[in-house]
């Protein structure tokens, strides 16, 4: 499923967070939003799976206006992997993965031996099945994050929107994540911070700044040192990954680089 926002606007606190933002994500494909924080990132998902309205513009799923859908066909089509938030303390982490399947459900409705077992092959698709019965209000935070991505499959919508989805992670789970969604036969939208992992699993990248884009396409082509110097305010350079058969970013303050460090003469090397 394609997705287009067209010239969004957003204004919070009397203040225009978002300004006229168009973005198209073709259907299947796996973009990364990146920038610093504040830029607008989560806003921006935000009017994906309508929690924000905007003041201009509109956001589409195919043709259709999200606005426009019915709430149930808007949870059945975005998938959201969402942040835990207190009210699943209390709630076993099989529970809190079926709370994906509820879009699917009448308002009484019962979960059926089908959500038990797309719960189930969710929560194995995470590595998390040995959690199935914890609280999930005992869990750390990488257990808990994994938690919600398999409850963001379980939702299973054509369309999955993950903001900061790795924050918690170890970089073996990262990375495990950043895997899992790049073999999902589904649209994906990642609000990440780590500009090497969009880079190596993203399609496309996205870059805000301060409510505006300000750079669209190919991770190699959008993620110049410049761009990153310029947007991130820190200094950046491709280094080789001969393993990899690429490059990567390594960053360092711009200070440093406008002025040198003085060197310390008790660090000299010897020989
Ligand atoms: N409820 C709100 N009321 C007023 N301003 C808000 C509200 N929510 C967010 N903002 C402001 O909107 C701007 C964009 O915030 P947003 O959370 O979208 O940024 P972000 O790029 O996701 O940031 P981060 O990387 O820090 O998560 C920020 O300046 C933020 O302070």
């Amino acid at each position: 499923m394609r997705v287009d926002f067209d010239a969004v606007s957003v204004e919070l606190g009397g203040r225009e967070v978002l300004h006229r933002v168009s973005l198209s994500v073709e259907s299947g494909h796996f973009v990364g939003l990146l920038g610093p924080n504040g830029s607008g990132k989560s806003t921006l998902l935000r009017t994906l799976y309508r929690v924000r309205t905007p003041a201009g513009g509109q956001v589409r799923l195919d043709e259709a206006d999200v606005l426009r859908m019915r709430r149930r066909e808007l949870a059945r089509t975005v998938s959201v992997m969402l942040q835990e938030t207190s009210s699943e303390f209390d709630l076993t982490v099989l529970e809190v993965v079926l709370l994906g399947r509820a879009p699917y459900h009448g308002s009484f409705g019962r979960d059926t031996a089908v959500d038990l077992r797309i719960a189930h092959d969710a929560l194995r698709r995470v590595g998390s099945l040995d959690l199935v019965d914890r609280m999930v209000g005992e869990l750390s935070g990488g257990q808990k994050q994994r938690v919600m991505l398999a409850r963001a499959l379980a939702q299973g919508g054509p369309v999955l929107v993950l903001d900061e989805p790795t924050n918690h992670l170890d970089i073996a789970h990262q990375l495990e994540l950043m895997r899992i969604v790049g073999t999902l036969d589904c649209t994906v939208i990642a609000a990440l911070h780590d500009l090497n992992l969009a880079s190596a699993h993203c399609d496309e990248v996205a870059v805000l700044n301060d409510g505006r884009l300000v750079a669209f396409g190919p991770p190699d082509d959008v993620l110049t040192p410049d761009l990153v110097r310029e947007i991130f305010a820190v200094d950046a350079r491709y280094l080789p990954d001969p393993a990899a058969d690429r490059a990567v970013l390594a960053f360092g303050h711009l200070d440093d680089i406008v002025t040198p460090l003085p060197r310390r003469s008790g660090h000299r090397p010897t020989g």
